[in-house]
Formats: C-alpha cells, sequence, structure tokens
C-alpha cells in the first residue's frame, strides 16, 4: 500500500497520473485548511479518487470539525492532524480513531509518552521531516520502537507512512512502512519529482516502479503471484504479475499480466473478454499483488466460465441469471413477466418484505430474505443497477461518521401507529401503502458515473421485440385472412368494445362531430397554425439544374395517393395526433386519407376525433387501435382501403406491427417512422424556474408509464435542484395520472453536469423527442444541437405548445431515433420524382462518359443504348 502526495494547490495534475497513483494506493491531499474548502471540493469533484487521506497544513479549530465530519462522509479515509493539536483539542478527539492520523516528526519518535497518548486516538502516523540524505539506522530504531509501543497500546489497526524529504523542504514521497520495515531505506523510496514529470507515459511507468519496488517476490522467475478478483472480491483467477505487466496495465487502466510462457498477457485481447482495472493491492507481507477488475465478455476463465474455480454462486450467480433473462428470456419466463410489469415487481417486493417481517424461525427468515432479495434484484437489474453499485452504497455508509436516527417514516412507523389506536384514533390503522412516497428521479453526477453507466443512461428501457413480434403476427394473419371479422373480434378481446362495423366513411354525420364552442374554437386555432407552419414547408416549385450544356435534370414532388393516419387512443384520446398527421397530408394533396383510432367505450369516435377528420378531409374513420388497425391498413379489408404509407405514434404493438408491414413486400407499404413512448430532455442552470421545470418534465410523463424524461442540470445549486425535486413531487401528487407518472417518473433521471458543453454533448448523444432549454441564452446553443425531435427554447415555451397548437408537428421519432429520422411534417406525404432532358448537343458531349462507365460495367445494352444516337448524331 503506497500513500503518495499529492499538494492541491499544484493544479491541474494530469487526471491519467492521478488516476494511476489512485489505482495503486491510498493518496494523501494537502490542502491549506479546513475553513476554505471550495479548492479541495473542486479538486474531489474533477478527480473522483477511490481512496484519499486529508492532510491540512494549518492546525485544526473547533469551528473545523463540522467540515471535517462532512470530508468524512463524504468518503475520505482520514485525516491527518499535527500530534500537538490532537492532545490539546478536545473537540477532535471526539473524531472516530479509525479515521484519525497524526503527523510527527522524527525527534518525536522516541516520545514513549506520546506514544501512549495517541495509541487509540488515531490509526494511522505519518512521519514528517525525514531527510532522505541523512536517514540513518537511528531512524529506523526509533520508528521501530514507535510503532512496537503504538501496537502495543492499542487495537486499532494502523498504518504507518513516512513523508521523505529529498531536495531541501519539498514534499516527497511516502511509503507505507509497517511491513516494510526491517527492509526499508533509501533506494526504496521512489520520489515524487518522479512521479509528477508530466501526463505522458513515462511519469505512469514510474507509478508502477513505485508500486512494484516495495514488493518482494518468492518466486525465483521474480514474478509476483497475482489475485484477480472482481469488484465484490471474488477470486477469478490467479496470474502473475512483472513490473513491466503493472506498467501496461496502469497505462491501459486494464487487465494486463505476465504469462510465463508467452510475455506480456493483455487479458482478452483475443477472446474480448477484457477487463477493466479497479485496483491494486498488494498482501500483508509484499508478496502477492491483488487485481481488482470489472470482468466482461464470457468470464476470467479459458475455459469460458467466470472464475477459474468453476461457475457463480448465491447473489452473483443470481445477478448473472437476471442480467441474462433481461437480454433474452425462454418462453414463459417468470422473471421476465417482472422485467415487464413494474406493478407485479412491487406488489411482490412488498409482499415479501411483509412476509420476512413476520418470519420466525431460522429456516423462515433465510427462506423469506431470499424471496426478497430476488425480487430486490430483478428490480436492480431492470433498472441497470448491479450488486456492486449496491455494495458501493453500503461501503460509502459504513464510513459516515453521522448516523441517522432511523426511525421509520410516519407510514410505516408501526410504534406510533399502534399509540394512535391507545389514544382511540383508529380511523387510520391500516398502514398505507407506499401511495404516499415521495415521487422522484433518480439522480446522476456526471462526473461520478463511468462510460458504462453513462451509455446505459442514454439507452431506452429495452422493449422485446421478439415477443412483441410473436405477439402481433398472429393479429395481422388474421386480419389478412378474416379481414372485417378480425378487427371486430381483436377491438373485443384487446379494447373490450363490440363493434357493428369498423369504419365510417365521410360525410361524417354532423351530431357525430358536434363540438362546444370552446372547444371548436381551440381546435380551430391550433389547426390554423399547423396549417400554416406545415404550407410553408411545401415548396410546390419544380427544381430545375443544367448539370452541363445541354443536360438538363429536374425534381418535382408529387402527393403519395392513399395514406393511413393512426391516432393512438389507448391511455389518452389524441385529436391533436389527429391534426398533427391529417394538416400535412392534406396539405401534400394525399387523395386518400384514411384514420385509425381506438373506439370509445360506446363504440362511437371521440368528437374531437371525428370533427378534425372532417376538417382535413379524410375519407374514412376505423374504429380499432393496435395491430388490427395497422394490419387493416396495410392489407386492406372489405371496408378499409389499403393504403400507401401508414403514419403516427402508438404503443409497442402499433410500432411493431408498423415494422412488420414495412418488412414485408406484398404489403407494399412505407412508415414514417418508429414513434413510440414520449421523451422530454430539459437542460435547466440556475435562472431555471423549478415550477415551469418540473412542469415540463411532468407533461410528458403522464403519458404512460414507459414514457421517459431526462433533466440535465447545469452547475444546479444543490437548494435549486432540491426545489425542482420537491416541485416534481407536489405537481405529481396532485395530478389525475399520478399512478402513471409515479412509474414513468421512477424510471426517469437527474444528471447533473459541469457545464453547458457537457450537457449538450449528453443531449445529443441520448437524441431526445423533445428538448427544452431551460437555461440562460438558451437562444445560443439551438445551434449546439445535432440530435433532437423538436427544441423547444426558453422559460416560456413549453413542451405542451408544441403538443398542441403552436405549429410544429408532435409525431417525432422517439428511442434515440432523432439521430436519423425527423418528425412528422409536409414531405413526409410527399415523394420526389426527377426527370432530364438532354439536348442533341447535350448527349453528344456526355456520351463517350456514359459509355465508357457502361463498359466498366460490362453492361453492353447500357452502352449501346448511347452508342446508336450518337453514331447517328455523327453522321447528321
Ligand atoms: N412519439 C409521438 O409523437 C407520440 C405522440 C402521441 C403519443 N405517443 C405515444 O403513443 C403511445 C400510445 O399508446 P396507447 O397504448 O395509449 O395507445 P395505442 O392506440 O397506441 O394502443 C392501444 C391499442 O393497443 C392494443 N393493445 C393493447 N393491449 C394489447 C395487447 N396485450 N396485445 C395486443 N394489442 C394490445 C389495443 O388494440 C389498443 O387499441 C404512448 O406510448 C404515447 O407516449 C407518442
Ligand atoms: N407529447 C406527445 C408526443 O410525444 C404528443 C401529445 C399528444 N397530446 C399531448 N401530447
Ligand atoms: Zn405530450
Amino acid at each position: 500500500m503506497l500513500l503518495p502526495i499529492i499538494d492541491i494547490s499544484n493544479q491541474p495534475l494530469s487526471i491519467d497520473f492521478i488516476k494511476s497513483l489512485d489505482l495503486i494506493g491510498e493518496i494523501i491531499l494537502r490542502i491549506p485548511d479546513f475553513n476554505n474548502t471550495s479548492l479541495l471540493t473542486q479538486f474531489l469533484e474533477t478527480y473522483q479518487l477511490d481512496k484519499y487521506w486529508l492532510f491540512p497544513i494549518k492546525e485544526i479549530v473547533p469551528n473545523d470539525i463540522e467540515n471535517i465530519i462532512q470530508f468524512l462522509d463524504q468518503g475520505a479515509q482520514k485525516v491527518v492532524i499535527p500530534a500537538s493539536n490532537i492532545l490539546t483539542n478536545d473537540s477532535i478527539s471526539t473524531l472516530p480513531a479509525d479515521r484519525l492520523a497524526v503527523n510527527i516528526n522524527s525527534s518525536e519518535l522516541c516520545n514513549e509518552e506520546l506514544s501512549k497518548k495517541l495509541a487509540g486516538l488515531v490509526s494511522g502516523y505519518l512521519v514528517t521531516d525525514v531527510d532522505l540524505e541523512s536517514i540513518s539506522g537511528k531512524f529506523f530504531q526509533d520508528l521501530s520502537n514507535f510503532i512496537q509501543n503504538v501496537q502495543k497500546t492499542s487495537d486499532v489497526l494502523t498504518k504507518f507512512g513516512i513523508i521523505l524529504q529529498h531536495e531541501k523542504s519539498e514534499i516527497k514521497y511516502s511509503l507505507n512502512l509497517v511491513q516494510h520495515l526491517s527492509t526499508i531505506s533509501a533506494d526504496l523510496v521512489v520520489p515524487i519529482k518522479n512521479l509528477t514529470l508530466d501526463s505522458d507515459n513515462n511519469s505512469l511507468l514510474s507509478v508502477a516502479d513505485a508500486l512494484t519496488c516495495t514488493l518482494t517476490s518468492d518466486r525465483p522467475d521474480g514474478l509476483f503471484t497475482t489475485i484477480v478478483v472482481d469488484e465484490r472480491g471474488v477470486a477469478l483467477g490467479v496470474v502473475y504479475s512483472s513490473t513491466e505487466s503493472v506498467r501496461e496495465a496502469l497505462k491501459t487502466r486494464k487487465g494486463v499480466y505476465q504469462s510465463r510462457k508467452r510475455g506480456l498477457w493483455y487479458k482478452g485481447a483475443t477472446s474480448g473478454s477484457v477487463q477493466e482495472l479497479k485496483k491494486i493491492d498488494a498482501d500483508c507481507d509484499g508478496d502477492v499483488l491483488k487485481f481488482t477488475v470489472k470482468q466482461f465478455g464470457t468470464g476470467f476463465c479459458h475455459l469460458n466460465t467466470r472464475t477459474c474455480f468453476g461457475g457463480s454462486k448465491g447473489l452473483t450467480a443470481l445477478e448473472e441469471t437476471l442480467q441474462s433473462r433481461k437480454v433474452s428470456a425462454p418462453p414463459g419466463s417468470y422473471t421476465q413477466r417482472l422485467f415487464q410489469n413494474p406493478d407485479l415487481l412491487r406488489s411482490k417486493i412488498m409482499e415479501e418484505a411483509d412476509e420476512l417481517c413476520s418470519a420466525t424461525t431460522k429456516e423462515n427468515i433465510a427462506w423469506e430474505t431470499a424471496d426478497l432479495l430476488y425480487f430486490a434484484l430483478v428490480k436492480c437489474v431492470a433498472n441497470d443497477v448491479s450488486l456492486t453499485d449496491v455494495e458501493a452504497h453500503l461501503d460509502k455508509r459504513a464510513k459516515k461518521v453521522i448516523r441517522r436516527p432511523g426511525n421509520a417514516k410516519p407510514q410505516w412507523d408501526i410504534s406510533a401507529k399502534k399509540t394512535m389506536e391507545i389514544d382511540g384514533d383508529t380511523k387510520d390503522k391500516q398502514i398505507p401503502i407506499s401511495k404516499s412516497d415521495t415521487i422522484k428521479m433518480q439522480k446522476f453526477k456526471l462526473s461520478e458515473i463511468d462510460s458504462i453507466k453513462r451509455t446505459s443512461l442514454l439507452k431506452r428501457p429495452i422493449i422485446n421485440s421478439d415477443d412483441i413480434m410473436a405477439r402481433v403476427r398472429p393479429i395481422i394473419n388474421d386480419v389478412r385472412n378474416k379481414g372485417d371479422a378480425a378487427i371486430i373480434e381483436y377491438t373485443a378481446k384487446f379494447d373490450k368494445v363490440q363493434l357493428n362495423t369498423p369504419v365510417i366513411s365521410a360525410p361524417f354525420p354532423p351530431e357525430a362531430m358536434a363540438l362546444d364552442d370552446v372547444t371548436r374554437r381551440a381546435i380551430d386555432q391550433a389547426y390554423d397554425n399547423i396549417y400554416k407552419f406545415h404550407d410553408a414547408q411545401y415548396d410546390r416549385s419544380t427544381l430545375v439544374v443544367e448539370t452541363m450544356p445541354g443536360v438538363v435534370c429536374s425534381r418535382f414532388s408529387r402527393p403519395i395517393e392513399r395514406v393511413g393516419l393512426y391516432v393512438p387512443g389507448g391511455t389518452a384520446i389524441l385529436p391533436s395526433t389527429t391534426l398533427m398527421l391529417g394538416i400535412p397530408a392534406k396539405v401534400a394533396g394525399c387523395k386518400e386519407i384514411i384514420i385509425a383510432s381506438p373506439p370509445r367505450k360506446d363504440g362511437t369516435v371521440v368528437p374531437e376525433v371525428l370533427y378534425v377528420a372532417h376538417k382535413v378531409g379524410a375519407s374514412k374513420v376505423l374504429l380499432a387501435g393496435g395491430a388490427q388497425a395497422v394490419a387493416a391498413l396495410a392489407y386492406g379489408t372489405e371496408s378499409v382501403p389499403k393504403v400507401d404509407k401508414i403514419c403516427g405514434p402508438g404503443n409497442q404493438y402499433v410500432t411493431a406491427a408498423k415494422m412488420f408491414a414495412q418488412n414485408d413486400s406484398s404489403a407494399m407499404i412505407s412508415i414514417d417512422m418508429p414513434a413510440g413512448p414520449s421523451e422530454l430532455l430539459v437542460i435547466a442552470d440556475n435562472t431555471s424556474i423549478p415550477t415551469y421545470v418540473a412542469s415540463d418534465l411532468l407533461s410528458q410523463a403522464e403519458h404512460g408509464t414507459d414514457s421517459q424524461v431526462v433533466l440535465i442540470g447545469v452547475c444546479l445549486t444543490p437548494e435549486h435542484l432540491a426545489n425542482i425535486e420537491r416541485e416534481i413531487h407536489e405537481q405529481a401528487s396532485r395530478l389525475p395520472r399520478v399512478d402513471i407518472v409515479r412509474e414513468s417518473i421512477s424510471k426517469s433521471f437527474i444528471l447533473q453536469v459541469n457545464n453547458m458543453n457537457e450537457a449538450m454533448k449528453f443531449s445529443n448523444d441520448y437524441s431526445p423527442e423533445h428538448l427544452i432549454l431551460h437555461i440562460d441564452d438558451a437562444e445560443k446553443w439551438v445551434n449546439a444541437v445535432e440530435n433532437a425531435g423538436s427544441v423547444f427554447i426558453g422559460a416560456y415555451s413549453p413542451e405542451s405548445c408544441g403538443d398542441y397548437a403552436s405549429g410544429t408537428n408532435h409525431t417525432l421519432p422517439t428511442y434515440g431515433y432523432a439521430r436519423m429520422y425527423s418528425g412528422v411534417n409536409t414531405l413526409t406525404f410527399l415523394k420526389h420524382i426527377t426527370a432530364q432532358k438532354l439536348t442533341k448537343q447535350g448527349l453528344k458531349d456526355l456520351g463517350h462518359t456514359v459509355m465508357r462507365l457502361a463498359e466498366i460495367e460490362g453492361l453492353e445494352a447500357h452502352r449501346n443504348a448511347v452508342h446508336v444516337r450518337i453514331r447517328d448524331l455523327e453522321n447528321e
């Protein structure tokens, strides 16, 4: 174990260098004091160290204690304080001994009184003021006596280090001495100067040397036996290391070892089972190394098992099984059912927790705990949380100096309930289930997550398309074979509506589209705005370009003749989607517009939808939803004419049916895009108004339990973030669709970033359906948007305006497809036809080029079509 010292005021230090030190030891951070800690906070945020001690230059005063506790709670291993300071300042002795170290100078080593007083109060010693040039046998003797005194009087596990000064007062490097006391000498010390040259590889090499020069090998070939363990400490296998392989491991931050037969061994280079290096530790007597890694691929062993000692067991095995079920599960898999049904999972977790509380025997408690762990782990895996993530929290909590009182929340507080009953208030005897739990998004800091986590945040919830396709295929086949009868059958099955006839044709009965004035005026205004914006998109002119004299190319557009527009209606009725699809189709001049939407419970069409259908000139409305509606539009039935293109959003069955029909050449159909569950990404800074930010997030979260909303907070103060979170909870709790929101919000997340560039980079990688810029100077950042369906600029542009009435379209690409698809627009309903006209001279001039290219391709008939004409022209 090395204790390298870094002076945090020497910034900026190379990240690679610091990370390498962090991989091999506990870094001692030299800080000015605990009074002004902004530099330290910034340093910790930048370098994200795994293990570090804090070593202030100034003495501790009582006012510092609160800050010290805060840093210990945040993850500092120890605070190093001058011995005299500890003995005279009572408030310091209130800090736990396992989190305190002292620095003493070499003359204090022979002070037996001091060692006795300090023993038990602290768990670390840094000997300072040691001059490397004059280090002598006396120093080592004093140190040895001191250590023995301490160990005699204290049972606290203690670490010792010396800080050597080499050139004048420069701080050099410290080594843990406990194991190496007998062998320590100046040449075992790697001056810090060599380690801090710069960020190039040479400095990294020195870090490896610093580690291995403290080791001894018990092998004739000088290699170090190396145990490889996963992040949870499970042994994967045994290998060997050399200084060179450690250098490579630190340089690449991967598992690199020394094969006894083949030299340097980059684990996984051929098999793909690579490892991300997390830590290198030396054992207690410095002759064995331990590499902690994150293992990828099939596993560590060449026999394709995870470990060289066979397959996994217990929680590790369960986690592996759940992860593989998430990717693909055998038919009828219960775990798969849990992944797909969060309500069921929630109920099972509650049920098992309750059963565990009632269990009394040893066997029963073990049994119920196993049940609860299974369901808890399903929840984790469903949300990309690993056992390592869970254990990291446990470790972090174990380090907390301040403990929470641990009282139960009111709704779970059985003793309080009992008291209420005794007091005669039995109104609320039943312990309510967690309906009143805070509605909150998960939270991450970009600087704290690794690239794997970042990638997982960019992903949308996995849809098992095989499973959905398997459900959709028979529905489509039935509609193809049985026509209207199948539509009626499936509408009865899925929508619980018995239809007589599935279609109503224009002219639609006025009473079926009668609206009150306010509603009609709202739809009319929305219609006018959307029409205006989509009409402006239509360039009706013909594009004409003379590419060379006598060669004229042109392009003109024509509407797609027959289009089917799917208007979702499962959980919400969406007349607005009728506007968004119908208006561009009308503007484009489509001759036949057929609208499909699930019927109301009484078997009728929503009057608002019918009113819009009438306004856009639809010829028919199909009273059906889901795959059966898409199939009817794609293949046609007795009463539904087949269309050429199907547009519109919908749930996973609708999307799967559209994809199926598009891939079936016998359907001869195209689709707009895969538009699935609604999404919103908000970028907010401290100028944003929490009420607005929360309201926007909730506006999309209420669409469905599968909607995903993301908040990227740019340098948000803790207070601002807390205000947004409070608003989310309070506004959500008042919504009629609170149950939907509770679920979608719990799957959504907040990502805190340090600047707008990070925010825009994440947003572009995520490619959201909707992007809201709740930031200062929002307009300026529009230039940086690379991928998004639609952008909403500034505090007064809520996404709802784009959903309904401002003019832009709300049928937009989701699931990251904004990377390559546009939202629905007038061009969606047009196709472009190109034409050309060549004059005689034009053909003469271009002909030889065409003939040569046809010759290269060996297509003689192509060449001849030009040749016969040129021959005639040359004879003219
Ligand atoms: N991206 C966009 O532009 C946009 C716009 C509006 C809505 N949306 C999204 O569209 C979706 C609408 O979904 P919805 O469910 O409310 O309505 P929907 O109309 O898409 O689906 C309802 C239909 O699904 C079918 N169905 C239901 N359960 C089924 C099952 N088990 N097997 C086979 N078929 C089944 C039924 O026939 C029902 O009519 C939401 O996810 C919403 O977020 C997206
Ligand atoms: N926001 C949805 C598209 O993702 C569209 C919509 C319709 N009604 C309300 N919103
Ligand atoms: Zn919406």
